[in-house]
């Protein structure tokens, strides 16, 4: 759809948690900053644009009535769009494919380092399982193969698309000792991993959901935790976000207030993303673009010496960009309080989440000949020099 070209001055709701919507945008209009929980009807009464993230619901309840005919969502999910809404309405719309997906690549690598560490096995002897391999899973799955690892993957729409490698969900929980969710929030995966799947996890098995909460039924794993200890859990997202089942976070090895993309990378390239969706529906030449945006990152570059060992260069370049365990830390502080301390607590975790960079934007020098480490830090994404 292309809409009418601009008036001189829109008016913009923005989430006061988008970065970099006024070197975007600011140009285009007046630009109204809230809290994604805050924006309701009365809010975007006069409204051209919205831009969200997750956390803000944009539904026929919201938007009815109001000058809305664009909305833009800085994230990789939809589930809080009412798509069917929109096309009824006509109104434009846009998501950020891929945009943070790295970072959940990342924060999936950093979660399997602990997991492996504890349990003191290695990695290449571990089955993995990715459950939904679009842009996530997918580069998630590339990742694992490239270190050689054996990699089973689960994603029936794309089966049935394009034929392939796959296998069936029944077979990743036989056959995996480590599950990665990726798939979107609807309503074929709503509790994709239900009471009676769950309990199907093979023994010591690694199960990690950085998708949607409510892909596993939350209140099943909790009591299946309560009954296997040989489990270990990493969940980023929660049924019922921002409330979080502070029973289910003691329970799970790693436990994080939804960041597992939150690096400045992904949150960066996902206002870009809309506002090139919005140049493209609004047929307007782009007059801003990332690359001069884009802040230094700390670490540009590493060296490793050839004699190192393999293991030790994939956690040291791993953890030299990301380590969930501090994420962990800080939200296991938070779960005091009642439960509206708890939410505040979840919101202002995300709110102030620190700078944290992507394993791609990495240089890595390797001094010496090093094959098997040159083929570690390409399967990482790192740059070679
Ligand atoms: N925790 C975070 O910070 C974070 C960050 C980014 C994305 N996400 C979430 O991660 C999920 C994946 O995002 P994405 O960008 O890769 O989505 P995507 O749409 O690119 O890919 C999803 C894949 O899942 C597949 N799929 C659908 N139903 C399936 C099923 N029943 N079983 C197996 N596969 C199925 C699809 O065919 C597709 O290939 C989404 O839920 C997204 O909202 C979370
Ligand atoms: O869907 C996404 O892109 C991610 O889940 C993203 O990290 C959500 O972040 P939020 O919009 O809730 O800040």
């Amino acid at each position: 759809m292309t809409l009418s070209l601009l008036e001189p001055a829109m008016r913009i709701v923005a989430d006061e948690n988008i970065p970099l919507v006024e070197a975007f945008f600011g140009d285009l209009g007046e630009i109204r900053r809230l809290p994604g929980r805050a924006i309701d009807a009365a809010a975007l009464a006069d409204a051209d644009l919205l831009l969200v993230r997750s956390v803000t619901r944009v539904d026929r309840a919201l938007l009815a009535g109001s000058p809305v005919r664009f909305v833009g969502t800085c994230t990789i999910g939809t589930d809080h769009l009412d798509l069917d809404y929109f096309a009824e309405a006509g109104i434009a719309w846009s998501s950020a494919p891929g945009c943070n997906a790295r970072g959940v690549v990342d924060y999936v690598l950093g979660s399997l380092l602990v997991l492996a560490e504890d349990a003191g096995v290695d990695l290449a002897s571990r089955t993995f399982g990715v459950v939904g391999a679009g842009q996530v899973g997918g580069r998630l799955v590339d990742v694992l193969r490239g270190l050689g690892w054996r990699v089973l993957v689960c994603d029936p729409p794309r089966q049935a698309a394009e034929g392939g490698d796959y296998v069936d969900l029944a077979t990743i929980l036989r056959e995996c000792d480590a599950i990665s969710l990726h798939t979107p929030l609807d309503q074929g995966t709503h509790h994709l991993l239900d009471a009676q799947r769950l309990a199907q996890l093979r023994p010591g098995a690694w199960l990690i959901n950085a998708s949607r909460g409510a892909v596993v039924d939350n209140q099943a794993l909790r009591e299946l935790l309560g009954r296997r200890d040989d489990l270990r859990v990493v969940l980023d997202v929660w049924e019922g976000e921002p409330q979080a089942d502070a029973a289910l976070a003691q329970l799970c090895r790693i436990a994080t207030p939804h960041i597992a993309g939150y690096s400045l990378d992904g949150k960066l390239r996902g206002t870009a993303q809309i506002y090139q969706a919005w140049c493209r529906v609004s047929g307007q030449a782009e007059s801003v673009s990332l690359g001069e945006l884009l802040p230094a990152t700390w670490l540009p570059e590493l060296a490793l010496d050839a004699s190192c060992d393999p293991d030790w260069a994939l956690a040291t370049l791993c953890r030299a960009v990301y380590d969930p365990r501090r994420d962990d830390a800080d939200f296991r502080r938070s779960l005091v309080g009642d439960d509206a301390q708890r939410r505040a607590a979840f919101d202002g975790l995300r709110k102030h989440y620190p700078v944290r960079r992507e394993i791609d934007g990495l240089r890595v020098a390797l001094k010496g000949d090093a094959p098997r480490l040159a083929e570690l830090v390409r399967a990482l994404g790192a740059e070679l020099v």
